[in-house]
């Protein structure tokens, strides 16, 4: 009888498709009101807007308008150190509390370590190891312990002629296609172009030729802005994942991740004609000593945790997150820097006196700190500074409540729920940084404080640009390498004129646009 009505009532409402998006409507909008009225943070009258506590809508729309990185402050300055911002989701601004959320995970750690939330699987698109989007601490710590140490300061300075070589092709791309008496160049997509250059030179000792040729070869830069933007409006919104696969996602992306990666082994156009396989073997065995090669012995050890992925995908995907981390992510922050060193003569002769000193262009050594000695603090401050005040992964980093729940200033959150701290609300916390904070300052990283402790120490421990903890970024080194050797480049060559400033916009990364410049020759003195 019951089963008799509900098909009759389903059929007419299949006769019916206004009937039927009308149930469907009052459908969510019952489940919203019942999640609603029962959660915990309701009961606890954690504080937010309305609507953001009501519906994943709320930051969706936030989301793709890109401005969610400033929103998130403005809602943490509006309501506190604790903001409910999504149904089942608060944000935490306080940088005290970096260490509860984001620390280490170990065998006697289960109970209150906290998971990478779920919406990190929609980055997911096949069965292997991808570091950005592995949820299982046990799995990321394995890939952590074989692969990290590709990226450590000892590493990449063995890989350092190949930075240089794609440093001196951003030399020549300049000088042969932007300076010219009255050029205005968009600055932004130069230090793409030079980004992408070193990572073909240090995965497959390959000269891509973007700042040879002063163009995006094949969309590749488009590719990776496309494929990040993707996963950033689908971040916040948990019906992704309901109605996508991991096959279905890579399916839609395949054509640019695959233009991507032949792009960077070097045979962009031809790609069609090359099985990837063959050409991973070629690279790998020509160049065993750069990171393609690492990423695919690496493979074989992996592959016990990962019984269904395979080794030319798990390279690809080391590959991609690679290519994600530099060029999607610090070519952003490397702006920022030097943006802001245009806003600042004195901080701008400042770093040029210092560069100055040196007996030859800036080398690794000349600032590592693990067993080398740093000649070049004012300009690593800049790049810190500009890094702090410009976080350039935007969106939260959100975690699983782990099984014992959490403590979160005077709310208790319940296992399962999801917090997460977004960066930008962390970095400019006045209680922290000071009353300045929001200011770009590059001296808050130098000397001492009145308790004779090492700022710099300070600020790392408090700051959230490269995330913190077990999962924080693998790439800090290569991104301060990267942005060392250009800032060092740019500023000690050339005089820039900024006609534009760049323009922020979030996806899922915090891009700054369209910074447009004329560029000449510098004067130097004696
Ligand atoms: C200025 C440049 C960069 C910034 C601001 C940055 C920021 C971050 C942040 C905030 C996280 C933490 C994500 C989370 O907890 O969910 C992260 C993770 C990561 N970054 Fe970076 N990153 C930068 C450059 C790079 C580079 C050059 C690479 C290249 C290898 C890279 C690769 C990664 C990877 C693989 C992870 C995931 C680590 C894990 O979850 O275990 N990043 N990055």
């Amino acid at each position: 009888m019951l089963l008799e009505n509900l098909s009759s009532i389903l059929a007419i409402l299949w006769q019916n498709k206004l009937l039927l998006s009308l149930a469907l409507i009052v459908y969510l909008l019952l489940k919203q009101t019942y999640q609603f009225l029962n959660s915990p943070f309701r009961a606890q009258r954690i504080p937010g807007p309305f609507l953001a506590s009501f519906t994943n809508l709320y930051r969706s729309y936030r989301t793709m308008t890109g401005t969610w990185h400033r929103d998130i402050m403005q809602l943490h300055l509006k309501y506190g150190p604790v903001v409910w911002i999504a149904p089942d989701e608060v944000s935490c601004s306080d940088p005290y509390l970096r260490n509860v959320i984001y620390g280490f995970a170990n065998d006697k750690r289960e109970e209150t370590f906290f998971k990478k939330a779920p919406l990190y699987e929609t980055g997911s698109v096949n069965e292997d190891f991808s570091f950005l989007f592995e949820r299982e601490p046990e799995k990321a710590r394995l890939g952590k312990r074989l692969m990290s140490h590709f990226y450590s300061e000892t590493a990449l300075s063995g890989l350092e002629k190949n930075f240089d070589q794609a440093v001196d092709e951003f030399v020549q791309g300049i000088e042969k296609h932007v300076i010219q008496p009255g050029k205005v160049c968009n600055f932004t997509h130069w230090v793409e172009y030079y980004i992408w250059d070193v990572t073909a030179q240090i995965a497959c000792n390959n000269s891509n030729g973007f700042c040879l040729a002063g163009e995006d070869h094949f969309g590749t830069l488009w590719g990776i802005k496309l494929i990040l933007s993707v996963v950033g409006w689908l971040l916040p919104t948990p019906q992704a994942l309901m109605i996508t696969t991991r096959w279905i996602r890579r399916m839609l992306l395949v054509y640019w991740l695959d233009q991507l990666f032949y792009t960077g082994m070097g045979i962009g156009e031809k790609k069609w004609k090359v099985p990837l396989e063959e050409r991973i073997d070629e690279v790998r065995t020509e160049n065993p000593d750069h990171l393609l090669a690492k990423f695919h012995s690496a493979q074989a050890s992996m592959r016990d945790h990962y019984p269904l992925g395979d080794t030319v995908q798990g390279t690809t995907v080391q590959y991609f997150n690679l290519m994600a981390g530099a060029v999607g992510v610090t070519p952003h922050t490397t702006i920022t820097a030097i943006h802001n060193l245009l806003k600042d003569p004195t901080a701008l002769s400042t770093v040029r006196a210092e560069l100055a000193a040196l007996p030859k262009a800036v080398t690794f050594a000349d600032f590592i700190h693990y067993g080398g000695s740093n000649k070049i603090p004012y300009l690593e401050a800049v790049i810190n500074e500009a890094t702090r005040i410009c976080p350039a992964v935007g969106f939260s980093l959100s975690r699983t409540s782990p099984p014992a729940g959490c403590q979160l200033n005077q709310f208790f959150i319940p296992p399962g729920y999801t917090v997460g701290m977004s960066a930008w609300a962390v970095n400019y916390d006045k209680g922290y940084f000071g009353a300045d904070a929001a200011e770009f300052k590059p001296e808050r990283w130098l000397g001492v404080d009145e308790h004779g402790r090492k700022r710099a120490s300070k600020m790392e421990a408090g700051w959230l640009s490269f995330g913190a903890g077990g999962r924080v970024c693998i790439g800090r080194h290569l991104a301060m390498f990267l942005m060392v050797k250009l800032v060092a480049t740019v500023v000690a060559r050339w005089e820039l004129e900024e006609v534009e400033a760049p323009k922020e916009r979030f996806a899922m990364v915090v891009e700054m646009q369209g910074m447009m410049v004329k560029i000449k020759e510098r004067a130097v003195e004696g």
